[in-house]
């Protein structure tokens, strides 16, 4: 059961919130969807945005300024919430593990494996939902995200390259088996068994034969950057495959909204030019 729960008028589109009971995360999960106002005999591809630690579909939605872009180019996106929610649910007091922190994995170890299992929502159940609120969806689909979500999208992007026309990324973790974040998030989520961290990591995905193309914008003022963030293993992968990875350093940028925000407009126009 899907429930409407608010709908704003925005650039002429609507964005909308809903609220259903998730069968994969096994709690009720939000989600909001960018509508653009067309016309009866057009249609409209699908781009999916995965936010960063601590989100949930709002944080996108209020401050990523993307509503006028694309209703410009006629594309719906979804936002969905970062991890499964809930006081029954497994949890940790840091901010880059348990709720609001899912790396959109599914998860194999305990506590964590009753309710994360985020890769599968994403690209199973929350897509069946949302193509079938989008009767006019043209079956052309692109993937982006911020930080945790960047991994995301380059992750889910990179394992199903063949459903995702395009992928962008701001600040993404890319090298996810050598970072802090990824070292602590695999442990938990995974184990401790390389082999398993090497299916989800991006350096070891982009080395596949089938790459769809890539655009990633990093501010150099990004206090998430030097630790984090770091580029050169995912940027040196990438070139040996010959895959196509535009890479953006913007001078002085951090790692809020205001960055997603002045460069939104050029990920939109980026990922429909592969949608059109
Ligand atoms: N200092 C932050 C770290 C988390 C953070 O910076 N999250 C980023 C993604 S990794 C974000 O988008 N935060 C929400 C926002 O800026 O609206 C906190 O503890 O909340």
């Amino acid at each position: 059961m899907v429930e409407f729960l608010e709908e704003k008028r925005v650039f002429s589109g609507r964005q909308i919130r809903y609220q259903h009971d998730s069968k994969v995360l096994n709690c009720q999960m939000v989600y909001s969807l960018f509508m653009p106002n067309i016309g009866e005999d057009e249609t409209v591809p699908l781009i999916w945005w995965l936010s960063g630690l601590t989100c949930n579909d709002q944080n996108f939605a209020t401050k990523g300024q993307f509503q006028k872009y694309a209703q410009a180019h006629k594309v719906a996106i979804v936002i969905p919430d970062t991890s499964p929610r809930g006081d029954a649910i497994a949890d940790d007091e840091a901010f880059d593990l348990g709720q609001g922190a899912s790396f959109y994995l599914n998860a194999t170890q305990a506590p964590w494996k009753d309710h994360f299992q985020m890769y599968d929502y994403i690209t199973e159940e929350l897509s069946e939902l949302v193509k079938s609120q989008l009767p006019q969806f043209n079956g052309k689909e692109a993937i982006m995200g911020h930080s945790m979500g960047g991994y995301g999208a380059l992750m889910i992007g990179l394992r199903q390259p063949n459903r995702f026309q395009a992928i962008s990324a701001f600040a993404p973790i890319t090298d996810l088996t050598n970072v802090p974040w990824g070292k602590k998030i695999l442990s938990a989520y995974l184990g401790t068994d390389q082999k398993v961290w090497e299916t989800v990591d991006p350096v070891k995905l982009v080395q596949q034969d089938s790459v769809p193309p890539i655009l990633i914008t990093q501010g150099t003022a990004d206090e998430f950057y030097p630790e984090q963030l770091q580029e050169t293993a995912f940027l040196d992968a990438a070139e040996k495959s010959h895959a196509t990875v535009e890479y953006h350093k913007v001078e002085g940028y951090d790692h809020s909204y205001y960055t997603i925000a002045t460069f939104i407009e050029e990920h939109i126009d980026f990922l429909s030019q592969h949608l059109s």
